[in-house]
């Protein structure tokens, strides 16, 4: 388990969901460029939105089968944007940016998670989602069990995360990451501050549980 637990925040649309993100300290946020989706933002929005990020904080650009000159257009304008792939896109579509990119796999018990690892080596990290129609944001956990005990590339655990459980998912999975979206909304599309707030201090307490049970 890293000694912190990295937070990403996902589905952000208005500037006080930024800056709730900004104020928890989560490390990450993530702009869906999924025109389907109820958190989708335009790259305008997208633009205006990662302005109010705080130094260091990574702007993370979601896409689900996205066409080349979308994901390029995404990346010009906001330059140290990294790529999360969300659909059925093959590694080498993932790649051909040249971004650091996160690749989700949809977690099942039939899914060969050390099969996808290998075709995916060039992936910054795996981000474990359910497997929920739609291709994400459902606000559904999978069971976490099913995730191998190691996995040869960094886990950014996902998936019905919320401010309740994720202390148990950082504990038994012990990923590099957590990301939530429907777990700190008050409506589709719209965060809570609150809740992003208790999320990260919940994250934190699970770090800190760990760090005490091995000292
Ligand atoms: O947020 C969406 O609408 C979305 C649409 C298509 C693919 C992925 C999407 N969201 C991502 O799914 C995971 C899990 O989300 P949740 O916490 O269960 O709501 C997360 O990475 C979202 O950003």
């Amino acid at each position: 388990m890293p000694l912190r637990t990295r937070i990403k925040i996902c589905g952000l649309t208005q500037e006080a969901d930024v800056d709730a993100a900004v104020e928890a300290g989560a490390d990450a946020i993530g702009l869906v460029f999924y025109p389907r989706s109820p958190r989708y933002v335009t790259l305008q929005r997208a633009e205006a939105l990662t302005r109010r990020l705080a130094p260091f904080m990574t702007p993370v650009g979601l896409f689900v089968n996205a066409d080349e000159e979308t994901v390029r257009a995404a990346c010009d304008a906001i330059p140290h944007l990294v790529l999360q792939f969300h659909g059925d896109e093959t590694p080498q579509a993932c790649e051909q940016y040249g971004r650091p990119y996160l690749r989700a796999a949809r977690m099942t018990a039939e899914f060969d998670l050390l099969h996808f690892a290998a075709r995916y080596a060039s992936a910054q990290a795996l981000l474990l989602d359910a497997h929920v129609e739609g291709y994400g944001g459902g606000g559904k956990a999978f069971d976490w069990s099913l995730i191998p005990p190691s996995v040869p590339r960094p886990v950014v655990l996902s998936g019905g995360l919320t401010p309740a459980n994720v202390i148990g998912g950082i504990l038994q999975v012990r990923p590099w990451a957590v990301d939530v979206s429907s777990g700190v909304e008050s409506a589709r599309g719209i965060k809570d501050a609150v809740a992003i707030r208790r999320f990260c201090e919940a994250v934190r307490e699970a770090d800190a549980r760990d760090a005490s049970a091995g000292a």
